[in-house]
């Protein structure tokens, strides 16, 4: 073949055209890693999806650069699936591309300057004062320096102008270098520099030791490790690691002896990812219930592809799910079981290592890049049958044989990507993945998402219940707090409740634990000068800023940018700053002052930013070194601990009253969720809901664990007012620097959009936040119905854009569709 059409991680519609170099021609095909030139100057990795011997006539094709690996790393149902993320999702696929491959696949080109030989530094004076900044950085250091360095240390944001002036004045020259940031791993090991079974051999060496000597431990511990001795076979390979661990020697004693050509040391590159040596263990056995449920599910799978395990908080879903994956791992097959959230893979880990041993992979973004290109590897070279615990984004991992898919909390938002593109929903993703390798696809929730509810409902799905607690356990106790009441009477110390405080204490002095709920992070959500009422905000975002007490500043949750706190408000210059509401932080403070005996934990995305964080709050917590835990809402969900007994939910309105057609449904999850962490194991689970609205309707379907009631109610809403499930939802951004420029733009695409659609076309409206990292948004709502032809609206949305895009209308835009957005 001479042409291969190759996929390029960028943001451009379709696949390009290189020429295949005829010394390699024969080495290549589909899947294939090679490096190829883009633009004017790049280099990026592309993926080769297709092969032909006729080219394209209308252009001259460049050569595929180099070959990056002898086999393919992408196998060709891979291909298949990003092709259908990046057509339902409406994005390219070398968007979906960059999001399915580790950072260490994708070799990518920087751009390096340096100074122009030819150029004078007498002519340093025809410079301004930013280029002469970079010059003497350059001529400074005898090396080639990349853009994002010189950035860095002249604290030029903006470098490729200055670089372009530069360029300009004939003063420095650029160059583009290949960046592989996969290392693969070395490992040193130890033999002995003698064939096995030739004792004379044997005796020689160690006549060359001193008797007792480091040097003869050492040879003894090597026999030992490698079986040298073992009758037939062959030896075992020993790292110096574990020979110098077992021998108890330095590796200086090792070195030695191979200087005197005792012993052979040799590197090879290794898998981070090997298999543990863990062995499997017994199943456990079900309970009478959770029988029938199993029965039911292989039943169903006779004829039905995904089925929903409608399962209440701790009914033993886990359990079922444990039963489900030794079936497909007997199979020979694969397993996918998807979590919404890293937090949730420690405890699950060990539970499945527990029945399955190393079977058992990991896969999610608090991995090394390197580690993440380990395991991609090792599914890409054996399809020995294994299950995988992942995050979202495992789903683009290379599975081959993969049999059954598990969503666990499938009515999860953390499912969704929300930025970048693709914007995909890894349940909705997985459904389709599965399909694609002719897997079932379970989907398990103790609270399910209205859709799927839906879906089960109406016998798209399956559907299994799980009515009862294990061991007969009761869901714990709702009461309800009227803070309003509660504050008229004065039985509220800061943000607790009276009740809530009592309760928490009767928990302590039971030696059980609590876990209190808030949905913000920081110290308190909202900054204000109590004099003149001024609020400061972000400078890039429409957001008021939140104080973080750690690290004693302002913070933008949108952008991430930190203030400092003002000493007297930039509005009335009196020093009248102060701080307003609860988050994350201030509850811990104040627990701390209410609870000193006990010992607290707190779980956010500030106390979880290193690998193991997760690890340690949640062993800590389970292990009974903490009584309470406060968190957001990673303490909602799938944790099983035995001995909590009361949760509060501090702040229930902050999770009810969002301006989101989705907002019912998230707050009852949410609650129904982190109530279901009480009482799993004792019966005094109780949960304080502390609400300023204590006749909000979701609040009195929470009170009796009603979830059908809920979803009955919910569902009547959805159609009277045509939400999903009745119709598909896709919104259009469209982002612009400028405030005017964005609402014209908007109300011109709406318009256009409206000639051709109709009333589906909503707004455009200014979204909740409208204004993020110095970007105006405006948002126009598409209400598709449930049997028009999806594909077709998909195609005008996309030749629209095209339309709009040569007519010069969407010029500073950002344009994109967030399709089923939740
Ligand atoms: N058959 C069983 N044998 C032994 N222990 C069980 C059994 N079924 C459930 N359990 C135990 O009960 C607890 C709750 O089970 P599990 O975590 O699977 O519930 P779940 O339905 O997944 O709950 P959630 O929806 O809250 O995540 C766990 O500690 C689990 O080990
Ligand atoms: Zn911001």
């Amino acid at each position: 073949m001479t042409f291969a059409d190759i996929l390029v991680p960028v943001p451009i519609m379709g696949t390009f055209t290189y020429k295949i170099p005829a010394d390699i021609g024969d080495s290549l095909s589909v899947g294939h890693r090679v490096i190829v030139p883009f633009g004017r100057k790049k280099f990026y990795t592309g993926i080769i999806t297709g092969m032909s011997n006729i080219g394209p006539e209308d252009y001259e094709v460049k050569d595929i650069s180099c070959v990056l690996d002898s086999n393919p790393v992408v196998r060709h149902p891979q291909l298949k699936f990003w092709q259908w993320v990046a057509d339902y999702y409406l994005c390219t696929p070398g968007e979906v591309m960059r999001a399915a491959m580790p950072a260490g696949l994708k070799v990518e080109s920087e751009t390096y300057i340096q100074p122009a030989p030819d150029y004078e530094e007498s002519e340093i004076d025809r410079l301004n004062q930013r280029e002469l900044a970079v010059m003497e950085l350059l001529l400074g250091s005898d090396k080639k320096m990349p853009l994002d360095v010189i950035s860095k240390k002249t604290g030029f944001s903006n470098i490729v102008n200055v670089t372009n002036s530069l360029l300009a004045k004939g003063a420095v020259m650029i160059s583009e270098n290949l960046v592989e940031r996969y290392r693969s791993r070395k490992e040193v090991y130890v033999r002995l520099a003698i064939p096995k079974g030739d004792n004379e051999a044997l005796h020689r060496l160690f006549d060359s030791v001193k008797s007792g000597g480091k040097q003869e431990k050492a040879l003894l511990a090597l026999i030992v490790l490698s079986g040298f001795m073992r009758q037939g076979g062959n030896v075992n390979e020993v790292t110096r690691t574990e020979l110098i661990e077992r021998a108890a020697v330095t590796t200086t004693v090792v070195a030695t002896m191979a200087k005197k050509g005792l012993v052979d040391i040799y590197t090879k590159e290794v898998n981070r990812f090997s298999f543990s040596g863990l062995v499997a263990g017994k199943l456990p056995e079900l309970t009478e219930a959770q029988n029938v449920a199993l029965d039911k599910v292989h039943k169903l799978w006779l004829d039905k592809d995904i089925t929903l395990l409608h399962g209440v908080t701790s009914s033993g879903k886990t359990e079922l799910y444990i039963h489900l994956i030794d079936y497909v791992l007997r199979q020979g097959r694969q397993i996918l079981y998807l979590v919404p959230e890293i937090a949730l893979t420690t405890q699950l880990t060990r539970r499945l290592q527990c029945v399955f041993g190393d079977k058992v992979v990991i896969y999610h973004s608090k991995f090394s890049d390197n580690e993440r290109v380990d395991i991609w590897k090792k599914l890409l070279e054996s399809s020995e049958p294994c299950v995988v615990i992942g995050a979202r984004s495992s789903v683009f991992l290379p599975f081959s044989s993969l049999g059954l898919v598990i969503v666990d909390e499938e009515h999860e938002s953390a499912y969704k990507q929300h930025d970048p593109a693709p914007r995909y929903n890894a349940r909705d993703a997985a459904i389709v993945l599965a399909s694609m390798h002719g897997a079932k696809t379970l989907l398990g929730s103790a609270t399910p998402s209205i859709e799927t509810y839906y879906k089960a409902t109406t016998g798209r799905f399956g559907l299994v219940s799980l009515t009862e607690r294990f061991e007969g356990m009761k869901l714990p106790e709702m009461r309800l707090i009227d803070m309003s009441d509660a504050r008229k009477k004065g039985l509220v110390t800061g943000t607790f409740a009276f009740e809530t405080e009592r309760l928490v204490n009767e928990s302590l002095k039971r030696g059980e634990q609590s876990i209190l709920f808030i949905n913000r992070r920081g110290y308190a959500p909202i900054a204000r000068c109590k004099l003149c009422g001024y609020v400061p905000k972000c400078n890039n975002c429409d957001v008021s800023l939140t104080y973080h007490r750690h690290s004693d500043k302002l913070v933008c949750h949108y952008c991430a940018a930190p203030y400092s706190v003002p000493d007297v408000c930039p509005a009335c210059k009196e020093p009248g700053i102060e701080v307003l509401g609860y988050g994350t932080e201030r509850v811990e403070e104040e627990v701390e002052s209410l609870f000193g005996h006990a010992s607290i934990s707190r779980m956010d995305l500030d106390t979880t930013r290193s690998k193991d964080s997760y690890e340690n709050i949640i062993e800590n917590f389970s292990k009974g070194k903490s009584q309470i835990l406060v968190g957001t809402q990673m303490v909602t969900k799938g944790l099983d601990f035995d001995k909590v007994s009361t949760v509060g939910v501090i702040n229930a309105d902050s999770v009810i009253n969002f301006p989101d057609f989705r907002a019912s449904e998230r707050a009852f999850n949410m609650i129904e969720q982190v109530a279901g962490r009480a009482g799993r194991r004792n019966e005094n689970g109780v949960v304080a809901i502390q609400t300023y609205n204590p006749s909000h309707p979701v609040l009195s379907y929470l009170l009796q664990h009603d979830y059908t009631g809920f979803y009955e109610h919910e569902l009547s809403e959805r159609q009277r007012y045509n939400y999903p499930p009745f119709v598909r939802v896709i919104y259009i951004y469209i982002k612009h620097r400028d405030q005017t420029a964005v609402s014209s733009i908007a109300f011109e695409y709406a318009n256009r959009l409206r000639k051709l659609l109709g009333n589906r076309v909503n707004g455009p409206d200014e979204p909740y936040v409208a204004r993020i990292q110095s970007l105006y948004i405006r948002r126009i709502m598409l209400k598709i119905e449930n049997n028009a032809s999806i594909t077709k609206v998909k195609k005008l949305l996309n030749d629209l854009r095209i339309e709009m895009t040569n007519q010069k209308l969407l010029s500073g835009a950002v344009l994109y569709y967030d399709v089923d957005p939740v």
